[in-house]
């Protein structure tokens, strides 16, 4: 009995050692034709072997095949599904991104979890609205004058924050917070320029699949997006009817959470995408194996934790996008308390939808407005989601050790990832209570910012040991196709077959 793959109707080849590419279009010779090359039939020039086809009957007269890496030819092989012939208009791109493109993004990443640990800090230390215009260019430079450092100073004067809650700050206390913001707008641009240059070289150079480019696009468009909503966020404190005696200038809670949303975001992309390119490499590497991992991940008795944990993913975006409310409306500086908030475990009804936070006559928005703008219901929701999504992880993990079905199934790796949310979420959940029970101290507060992005990577990782992309499905299914010398699989062949295989499983049909 063997053991047949999706996608390839018999048993899977041995991968042969010698690969061949075609020096001219990038396709891979015929099995016949690799017979007639390893006869000799070449010639060498600067250590490179040639062969050249125009002797061998059958083949294509300009093909000029060179010997190359496995995996170079594999991933061109596969770029080239389809288009068997020379004059077929080609993609330049290749199948699979290089790892440099991975460790790369996986670095960018790394930067954006700073900037926002860092955003958080600029938060909490009150420096945010020190710097009251946006000079994108000119900004680089911090002042390097008295008198320029005055002038900083003036227009910091005439803002609401310094009239109604710093009157007496010395310019020595105001270039402590200028530098803070300073300094995160610069990392800002630091996150910007390193991402969208070395896009730009990777793409040219065909570093990067199709697709890949066209994220890579996506993702310097949201990083340009998050520059402009940190700005409008800025602007938002600074507005003139702050100046109100009893209002308390702070910026718009609203403007916080989206620009700390488009920041997870940009995180998520750049993790998610860094890690997929890795994991397609390695899949590639071996797609005999790789094939044999995805089938065992595309197993029914899967299904429901892998949506589980898409699931959970937007589960924690939500309660950090709720936790950012919280920040934005100072919520944590009531009901120091936890689990009971006051007399009870949640405040009383008439507090929570209080009619003050209504601007309509009919009161129809008294819903909505209090669970975004009233703190004590801001707080309550952030409890309730904190506690949700920490129940989930909890009981996703006794699925994964109790059922036998999905213990016995689930890969070693995901088993790991599971427990590693489960300590994520633990120190989270530990490090929201103190950061609550104490007063929002400003090194708990940032810890617990952190946190939420390390549960997030944490959720993000799992997910990546246990999804089965269908680009990486038929990747790996077309290099085993090619390297047998069968017709490559098109996308309707593959999506088939794996619906197949998400219904009934792997196929098993005797040799
Ligand atoms: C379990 C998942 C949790 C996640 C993903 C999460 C996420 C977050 C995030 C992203 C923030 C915004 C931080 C900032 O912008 O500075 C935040 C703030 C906050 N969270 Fe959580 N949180 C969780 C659990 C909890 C728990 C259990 C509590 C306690 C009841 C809690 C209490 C707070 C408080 C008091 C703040 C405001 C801190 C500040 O003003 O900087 N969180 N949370």
């Amino acid at each position: 009995m063997a053991s047949v793959l999706p996608g390839i109707r018999r048993a899977a080849p041995k991968l042969s050692k010698d690969f061949f590419i075609c020096h001219r279009c990038r396709s891979t010779p015929s099995p016949t034709l690799r017979k007639v090359q390893a006869l000799g039939n070449g010639f060498r020039s600067n250590n490179v072997r040639f062969f050249n086809t125009a002797a061998v009957p059958g083949a294509n007269p300009n093909s000029v095949f060179t010997k190359a890496s496995p995996l170079a030819s594999l991933s061109q092989n596969i770029a080239q599904t389809g288009a068997k012939e020379h004059g077929v208009k080609q993609s330049s791109f290749p199948a699979t991104s290089s790892k440099s493109v991975a460790y790369w993004l996986l670095g960018s990443a790394a930067s954006v979890f700073g900037i926002v640990v860092f955003g958080g800090l600029t938060r909490l230390t009150e420096s945010g609205l020190s710097i009251t215009e946006w000079k994108p260019v000119t900004g680089s430079l911090p002042p390097m004058s008295a008198a320029d450092w005055e002038s900083e100073f003036t227009k910091y004067r005439a803002s609401p924050e310094f009239k109604l809650l710093n009157p007496h700050m010395t310019l020595e206390e105001f270039k402590k917070i200028y530098f803070m913001e300073w300094g995160h707008r610069l990392w800002g641009r630091f996150v910007g320029l390193s991402f969208v240059l070395p896009a730009i070289y990777f793409v040219a150079r065909r570093k990067v699949s199709k697709s890949m480019a066209f994220k890579l696009l996506g993702i310097s468009g949201l990083i340009g997006v998050q520059g402009a909503l940190g700005w409008w966020m800025v602007k938002s404190g600074l507005k003139d009817d702050l100046f109100a005696p009893g209002s308390h200038p702070r910026v718009s809670q609203y403007r916080l959470t989206a620009h700390l949303g488009a920041a997870f975001l940009c995180y998520t992309a750049m993790l998610w995408n860094g890690l997929s390119i890795l994991r397609d490499n390695r899949l590639v590497s071996n797609p005999a194996r790789g094939l044999e991992k995805l089938t065992q991940l595309s197993s029914p008795q899967l299904s429901f934790f892998r949506k589980s944990v898409a699931g959970l993913a937007l589960l924690v975006f939500i309660t950090a996008m709720s936790g950012g409310l919280v920040a934005g409306l100072d919520a944590g500086m009531i009901y120091n308390e936890f689990p009971r908030m006051g007399k009870g475990f949640a405040p009383p009804k008439s507090e929570l939808f209080d009619k003050f936070y209504s601007r309509k006559e009919d009161g129809s928005d008294i819903w909505w407005r209090n669970m975004l703008e009233n703190p004590s219901t801001v707080q309550l929701d952030h409890r309730i989601l904190a506690t949700t999504t920490f129940t989930v992880i909890l009981s996703l993990w006794a699925y994964t050790r109790y059922s036998s079905k999905v213990r016995a199934a689930l890969p070693k790796a995901a088993r790991k990832g599971m427990l590693g949310v489960v300590h994520l979420v633990l120190m989270q959940a530990a490090l929201g209570i103190s950061t609550l029970i104490y007063l929002v101290p400003i090194p708990l507060a940032a810890a617990h910012q952190a946190g939420s992005i390390a549960l997030l990577s944490g959720v993000l990782v799992l997910g990546n040991r246990v999804w089965v992309p269908r680009s990486s499905l038929r990747l790996v299914q077309n290099s085993l196709k090619q390297a047998s010398g069968a017709k490559p699989v098109g996308p309707k062949a593959m999506r088939a077959d794996l619906k197949a295989l998400q219904r009934n499983g792997p196929i098993v049909r005797s040799s």
